[in-house]
């Protein structure tokens, strides 16, 4: 099918074309294998014609290998490029936004337009492009055409990404989702039926329901409504050289915070609401700091408390005249890697904060996702959206029937499963998670590509990348 995307421009005789904008330039990356290892013919069919008819100009790399795309893009002159485009599945994606995280630029980088043709076997992001463009959902070449077609046009939205940090240290930037249990063991064990395209999933579907597993894990979390506006900011700051604190209980500020009722054990003080932490409580207060007073702590502040406590304390010690002595230092709780700090995740060797939520239990499945689909027939999150700053925690508890579970996956094509009052299914949309399975073996998978199993935890990052989508209500019928 061919789209003829023609168009006039009229210009007087004084305009010269090199004012007009320049057409676009894309950087298009096609994993010839993915999917059922059609990319490139339909690149020849259908993409490139379409693409040279919306006057844009492109260089087109063939992925040679896994994590090829991931190294191209550490490398390629951001200045170069307008977006850059999957031709692929999801994974190739994946790749591309690890990539440019991992540039020393990457607060930069990550703000290049990224793009996804679909031509994997899942092709979850494409699906949500199409359905937020208000196309009926489709899959296939149906959904390649809006795909491409949107593309065409010049929209960009932002997009949430979500770090994943695994328990052993490493931090990974994901777009679509954590999967534990079923739907990770579908995806994972289905891949050697690649060949087979999206049945690959069906199939997988039924070889997993025929021995149903469960899966004993705890889920903590940091429901929506609790972070939404007021995002916790763990910091430490370190008061040195510290004496263990015993100038810290005779101090005025240890009255203080006493006072407040934000003083607990061994120097540790936790901040309950930001209403308790003013500035001006401190700065009223006797100076706490005196050759005698050395000491460390911890506090625990939220972004809304003005000016963080934290400055309140450094500029005391400053004024003390004795900077030396009681230098401040100041660390988040970070994994040492690339990327914004994840200020609402704690250690993992920490518990989670008091306003989290634990719970143990057996799952069938836990998915969090932050976009409407989880395939490009899967409406897993209608109500998700590409910038909601949210991950949208599902799961389905052990005891659901296969019956029960077959019903929740059918219902899902079609977005109404949570219309089902499965009461094995449960929806909760929060901000971060820490996951810690407690069964011994399985699979994990951060946008489908499998992680090591073990503990991880995740926050969300609104608006940290940019998505090519073109959004449109116009409806298309192939010719
Ligand atoms: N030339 C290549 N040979 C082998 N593997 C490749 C090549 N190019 C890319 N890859 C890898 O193939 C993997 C799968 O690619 P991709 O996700 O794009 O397709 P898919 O798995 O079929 O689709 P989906 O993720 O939607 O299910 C990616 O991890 C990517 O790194």
């Amino acid at each position: 099918y061919k789209i003829k995307l023609s168009y006039c421009i009229f210009f007087s005789p004084d305009i010269t074309p090199g004012l007009l904008p320049r057409p676009r330039r894309l950087l298009l990356l096609v994993n010839p294998y993915g999917g059922r290892g059609q990319a490139m013919h339909y690149c020849q069919t259908c993409i490139l014609p379409m693409i040279s008819e919306a006057d844009i100009t492109y260089n087109l790399i063939k992925t040679e290998r896994q994590n090829h795309a991931r190294e191209l893009v550490r490398d390629i002159i951001l200045s170069e490029w307008d977006g850059i485009v999957i031709i692929s599945g999801d994974g190739l994606l994946y790749e591309v936004i690890n990539g440019l995280m991992e540039r020393p630029d990457w607060e930069k980088a990550i703000k290049i337009p990224v793009g996804i043709l679909p031509c994997g076997s899942g092709n979850a992001l494409a699906g949500a492009v199409n359905f937020h463009a208000g196309f009926d959902q489709v899959v296939g070449e149906e959904l390649l055409l809006n795909c491409t077609f949107l593309l065409c046009r010049s929209s960009v939205s932002p997009m949430d990404l979500v770090s994943v940090t695994t328990a052993s240290g490493h931090r990974f930037f994901s777009f679509l989702g954590v999967a534990w249990g079923f739907v990770s063991d579908v995806d994972i064990e289905s891949e050697r039926f690649r060949h087979m395209g999206p049945a690959r999933f069906t199939l997988g579907v039924a070889l997993r329901l025929a021995s149903l597993r469960t899966y004993r894990g705890r889920l903590s979390y940091l429901p929506a409504e609790d972070g939404g506006g007021r995002r916790a900011m763990s910091r430490s700051i370190t008061l040195a050289p510290t004496n263990g604190g015993r100038g810290f209980h005779r101090s005025p500020l240890h009255r203080t915070v006493s006072d407040m009722g934000l003083c607990e054990e061994r120097s540790v003080l936790f901040k309950r609401s930001s209403a308790l932490v003013e500035p001006s409580d401190f700065e009223a207060s006797p100076s706490p700091f005196s050759p005698a007073s050395n000491f460390s702590f911890e506090a625990v502040l939220e972004e809304s408390a003005p000016p963080p406590l934290l400055t309140s304390l450094q500029r005391e010690a400053e004024t003390n005249g004795q900077p030396k002595q009681l230098a401040v230092s100041e660390s988040h709780h970070l994994v040492e890697v690339q990327g914004p700090p994840d200020d609402l995740l704690p250690a993992f060797d920490e518990p989670v904060p008091h306003n989290w939520v634990t719970i143990e239990a057996d799952f069938v499945l836990v998915l969090a996702i932050y976009q409407t689909h989880l395939g490009a027939d899967l409406l897993s999150a209608p109500f998700a959206r590409f910038d909601d700053g949210l991950i949208h925690l599902c799961c389905v508890r052990a005891g659901i029937s296969r019956a029960s579970l077959v019903r929740v996956l059918l219902a899902m094509e079609k977005g109404t499963h949570f219309e089902l009052d499965c009461p094995h299914l449960t929806y909760v949309p929060v901000r971060a998670f820490r996951l810690t399975p407690l069964t011994t073996k399985g699979i994990l998978t951060v946008d489908g590509e499998r992680v090591e199993y073990g503990p991880l935890q995740a926050q969300a990052h609104p608006h940290l990348a940019s998505l090519i989508t073109g959004k449109s209500k116009v409806k298309i019928t192939p010719l």
